[in-house]
């Protein structure tokens, strides 16, 4: 981007701003006011972008308080998060086992070799050593009682007489792994809030889960909305293809979200009420229809429907009409504006907060990179646009107008443009992108220690 960028929309705020606001009586939005029809016009407050992310996280973490933790079997586990600590239920590893292919062998050598023997991985008994004994063993079998160590078989030889040397000094338990050198039955192996990946998966297997205790996936619908959307082939006559519904629902389920579906509504704000009210989703995301239009029905339906608006209109770029309100049932809606970088800024800003909370993931810390370049600001609204890594920072994309999705298409996440904007160099706040992560700090785990076997 350069400095001759010029700022997408800019003055579409002064027009909301004259739409005004009123208040209900608990001093809450209205979901209508200040549109046609409503008594009392009032300067429109948008909330600053922070803050609405802050809102959005609050609402869910209340959300969350109600919802009852769930057991899921091991296999369907994976992108939720643990609702209590994973506890070993077993030893680890629950015997002694060699760590090599070769011998078991006790006391110092040269070793009789038992010629019938041989310790297999995943077989009874290992028996007993002698001292003086050396018997055959694999990778992952159990270490007969009285062996002190185990020599590889290509640190060992064995002559005619039938006697095992090594051919280099033996250690004390040496390529023995000893019960309970990862873990001991009860240890804490994560605690709570730990979101479950593959590799979580896997330590659970081995200390013994078939199931695991996880917090519910949030549920979420979302209703597109526009008489003006095709689902295939080419834009014609004034109709465009519908970007929105194709993109959110893998969007949302990369966030951890049980997507119901994708439904789309039309302008019709009768079958949007039944699809708000009658949904069974605990957040329910609406595309379009956000704005004053004769035909944007999503704040006169949430008036209807009784809903409460705890957001309505953010101080951010491109997206400032989105709106978060709380219906009946602790159920949540988030309002994402129409135009399709628009919708992704307030997925970014409201729905990913209010999802993360809801399942009870901890948020991830803020984390910033320089920017090579200037990025121009808007006067008083966080900016969000696409930007890519390069070097040690990031570079801000050009395509990044409210309409466009090329940007963020191409992107590895949102930088975060203060209003004002950003000189070259200064560190900027990046929005990840739930596919991949920027951020050069993983969540860490234990760095000390080496463990060779
Ligand atoms: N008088 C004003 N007009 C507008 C304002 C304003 O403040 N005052 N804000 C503008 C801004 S900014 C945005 S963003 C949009 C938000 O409008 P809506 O949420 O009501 O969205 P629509 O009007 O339904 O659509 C806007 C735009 O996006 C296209 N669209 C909608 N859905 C999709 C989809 N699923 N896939 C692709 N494109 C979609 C739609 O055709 C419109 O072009 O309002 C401005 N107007
Ligand atoms: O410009 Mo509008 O801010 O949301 O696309």
């Amino acid at each position: 981007m350069t400095m001759k960028e010029r700022l997408p929309d800019d003055g579409v705020d002064d027009a909301l701003a004259l739409l005004g606001r009123a208040r209900t009586d608990s001093g809450a939005p209205r979901a209508d006011a200040g549109r046609a029809g409503s008594a009392v016009p009032e300067a429109h407050r948008a909330t600053p972008w922070p803050e609405a992310r802050a809102v959005a996280a609050r609402a869910g973490k209340d959300a969350a308080e109600a919802r009852e933790p769930v057991r899921v079997p091991l296999g369907q586990g994976l992108g939720q998060v643990l609702a209590e600590p994973l506890r070993a239920l077993t030893d680890l590893p629950s015997f002694d086992t060699s760590a090599m292919d070769g011998w078991a062998v006790a006391g110092p050598g040269p070793w009789r070799i038992d010629p019938e023997g041989a310790v297999l991985a995943g077989h009874g008994s290992a028996g007993e050593l002698a001292d003086g004994d050396a018997v055959r063993i694999a990778t992952g079998a159990r270490v007969p009682s009285g062996a002190t160590a185990v020599v590889r078989s290509e640190h060992s030889r064995t002559d005619a007489a039938g006697h095992l040397h090594a051919l280099r000094a033996v250690v004390h338990g040496q390529d023995i792994r000893p019960r309970g050198q990862e873990c001991r039955t009860g240890d804490r192996l994560l605690t709570a809030g730990n979101a479950v990946t593959p590799a979580v998966l896997g330590l659970a297997a081995a200390a013994g889960y078939d199931e695991l205790t996880v917090r519910p996936r949030p549920r979420v619908e979302v209703l597109v909305l526009g008489d003006e959307l095709l689902t295939e082939g080419l834009p014609h006559e004034g109709l465009i293809r519908d970007a929105l519904g194709p993109m959110l629902g893998p969007w949302l389920a990369a966030l951890g979200a049980e997507v119901l579906g994708t439904r789309r509504i039309g302008d019709d704000a009768e079958a949007l009420f039944a699809a708000v009210t009658g949904s069974a989703a605990d957040v329910v995301i609406t595309t379009g229809g956000t704005a004053a239009g004769p035909v944007d029905h999503v704040h006169s339906v949430l008036d209807k429907a009784g809903a409460t608006l705890l957001v309505d209109g953010v101080k951010v770029r491109p997206g400032h009409p989105m709106l978060l309100a709380r219906l009946e049932g602790a159920r949540h809606l988030v309002g994402l504006p129409g135009n399709p970088l628009a919708a992704v800024s307030g997925l970014l800003t409201l729905a990913e907060p209010l999802l993360r909370a809801l399942a009870g993931s901890p948020a991830p810390g803020p984390y910033r990179l320089p920017v090579g370049a200037e990025v121009p600001g808007h006067p008083y609204d966080t900016r969000l646009v696409p930007a890519v890594h390069r070097g040690d920072g990031v570079e801000v994309l050009h395509y990044n107008g409210p309409a466009m999705l090329r940007g963020i298409a191409a992107a590895h996440g949102m930088a975060v443009i203060p209003p004002g904007g950003a000189r070259p160099g200064q560190p900027l706040e990046i929005l990840d992108l739930p596919w991949q992560v920027m951020s050069a700090e993983g969540p860490g785990g234990g760095a000390q220690g080496v463990c060779f076997t």
